[in-house]
């Protein structure tokens, strides 16, 4: 946790790390490749995104836990050694795929992990915007670099709700609060186009349950 003080993104609610360039863009493409090269079963396909899971299903009785490829491991051990999760490790990832013009309602991640998300950016920016639960008030964006990771924790796990907007492109404006984090110079007014992102939100779920297999 001490290592991640130099990233903590100031003018935003307590808590958000933000740190560029958390990947190289040799594992950018490794993963990207990983991600493309799944049966396509391995898809879950909603209205307006496609997304896979590692490690299980949460689920409130219990997720049942399921092998983690290796590749992915290596990504979670980075992440798992910031000690963000109590005394306990990183033990699920969602695969998220957003077209340009694609994004995620309001929402919070709720009780069934362990609340602090940690997301890897590959592919493309996005903007993650944060809003108030009772009057849906603006609290701040980010914007979120490929290669990038963003750590949530506190108050923005808890009290806040996160979305991503349906559009194809970013005019960049000065109130994104981790813009002078950012790797990139971006100048104010500057357009951003989205491509398409594929996001690793590594967690982990408490709750779980180890199933016995028998022979029969
Ligand atoms: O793709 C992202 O960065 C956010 C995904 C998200 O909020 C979720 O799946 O709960
Ligand atoms: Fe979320």
């Amino acid at each position: 946790m001490d290592e991640l003080k130099n990233y903590i993104v100031q003018p935003a609610p307590p808590t958000v790390y933000y740190i560029p360039n958390f990947i190289t863009e040799e594992e950018e493409s490794y993963i990207l490749n990983k991600v493309y090269g799944v049966p396509k079963p391995k898809w879950t396909c909603l209205s307006n995104r496609r997304l896979q899971d590692y490690g299980g299903i949460p689920h409130k009785n219990g997720m049942i836990v399921e092998k983690i490829p290796s590749w992915l491991e290596t990504f979670m051990n980075r992440i798992s050694h910031f000690k963000l999760f109590g005394d306990k490790v990183a033990n699920h990832v969602l695969v998220n795929e957003y077209l340009p013009g694609q994004g995620i309602m309001p929402h919070s991640d709720g009780p069934l992990f362990y609340p602090t998300i940690t997301t890897i950016s590959c592919g493309s920016h996005t903007i993650l915007e944060f809003c108030d639960s009772n009057d849906r008030g603006k609290i701040c964006d980010l914007l979120l670099e490929p290669r990038s990771l963003v750590i949530l924790q506190d108050d923005m796990y808890t009290k806040y709700l996160h979305s991503i907007r349906e559009v194809t492109e970013d005019r960049i404006t000065d109130c994104y609060a981790n813009l002078k984090e950012c790797s990139s110079k971006y100048s104010i007014g500057e357009v951003l186009k989205r491509k398409t992102r594929v996001s690793l939100t590594i967690r982990n779920v408490p709750k779980v349950c180890k199933v016995k297999l028998w022979n029969l």
